[in-house]
């Protein structure tokens, strides 16, 4: 018996707030349903993760978008109010990038008042990012976990912007054998070369021209010889009178430790501050020298 829903009907994209509505995947027809898991205020950066997973998901398949800013991932409250949450204008984003389903849950139904379990990841989380924001990690993979649980997805989308946080999902999902395929999508930069970040609409004008100098720095420091001479250029090439660096490292590029020579494919991170807004960024350095 052919659908007689009219086109329009069959194309709407669904929003679902309460975790329990959330539409079963079709067993047949669409058997792949694409997750990008996403805090909202959607930019470019993002897009460019909704299109491939459109790619990915094929005319059948299905692209459902996360917008949920998780509570407890943030380490300082002052970020967590400030964070920015235009939904209208991303729900428009989404529609039309050909987006499927939008899960935007409140936090009281996301989090059991009394709960008292959590993913805790114990390795690749006690460098950059991690050690400089306790806890985060442990906020990360406990809302992603449970976005999977929830969403039920076959594959998810993150990207290399937050390298730290790819490395760390495709570690627990290879811990705890997670049916989810983790996609890394490239990072999606202004023209100036600053990445893409929802943080970026809070800097002021005087720290928006400064901050394109964190790519430049990353870039020409990566062609020094010995991680010394690129920790002491990128450094100072970074530090400005309107900023802070909250961490400069150069890391192995799987195990996200420290390294003392370029023997293997390497990362330069940075996380720098601009008044209260923190903004990271990396560069890998490949391939191998010595
Ligand atoms: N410039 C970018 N290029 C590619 N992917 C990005 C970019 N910015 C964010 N993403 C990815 O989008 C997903 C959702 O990130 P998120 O919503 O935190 O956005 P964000 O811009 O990183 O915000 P912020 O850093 O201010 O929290 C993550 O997988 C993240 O890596
Ligand atoms: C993956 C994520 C959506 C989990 O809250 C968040 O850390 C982000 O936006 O990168
Ligand atoms: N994309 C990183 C999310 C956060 O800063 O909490």
């Amino acid at each position: 018996m052919p659908d007689a829903s009219p086109p329009e009907i069959l194309a709407a994209m669904r929003i679902v707030v309460d975790p329990a509505a959330i539409p079963a995947l079709p067993a047949l027809q669409q058997s792949s349903r694409i997750l990008v898991p996403t805090m909202g205020a959607l930019h470019e950066g993002h897009l460019e993760l909704i299109r491939r997973a459109r790619t990915l998901a094929g005319p059948n398949g299905e692209v459902a978008v996360s917008i949920f800013v998780n509570p407890i991932q943030f380490d300082r409250p002052d970020d967590l109010a400030a964070y920015p949450r235009p939904l209208e204008q991303d729900l428009e984003k989404c529609r039309a990038e050909g987006v499927d389903l939008v899960f935007t849950p409140e936090a009281s139904s996301i989090f059991h008042p009394d709960r008292s379990t959590a993913v805790l990841e114990s390795s690749l989380s006690k460098t950059l990012c991690g050690a400089t924001r306790p806890g985060h990690f442990d906020g990360v993979c406990t809302i992603v976990l449970k976005l999977f649980n929830l969403l039920q997805p076959t594959a998810a989308v993150f990207g290399e912007k937050d390298y730290q946080q790819l490395a760390i999902i495709r570690r627990m999902v290879r811990d705890l054998n997670v049916p989810v395929e983790i996609i890394a999508a490239p990072t999606v930069r202004e023209s100036d070369g600053l990445a893409m970040s929802s943080r970026n609409t809070r800097l002021n004008p005087t720290q928006r021209a400064d901050a394109p100098r964190i790519r430049q720095a990353l870039l020409s420091a990566s062609k020094e010889s010995s991680p010394e001479a690129i920790l002491a250029t990128a450094r100072a090439a970074i530090e400005s009178s309107e900023n802070r660096i909250d961490y400069l490292e150069l890391v192995d590029a799987e195990t996200l430790q420290p390294v003392e020579d370029l023997s293997c494919p390497t990362l330069l991170a940075t996380a720098v501050f601009y008044g209260d807004v923190r903004l990271i960024d990396n560069h890998s350095i490949r391939p191998c020298r010595n």
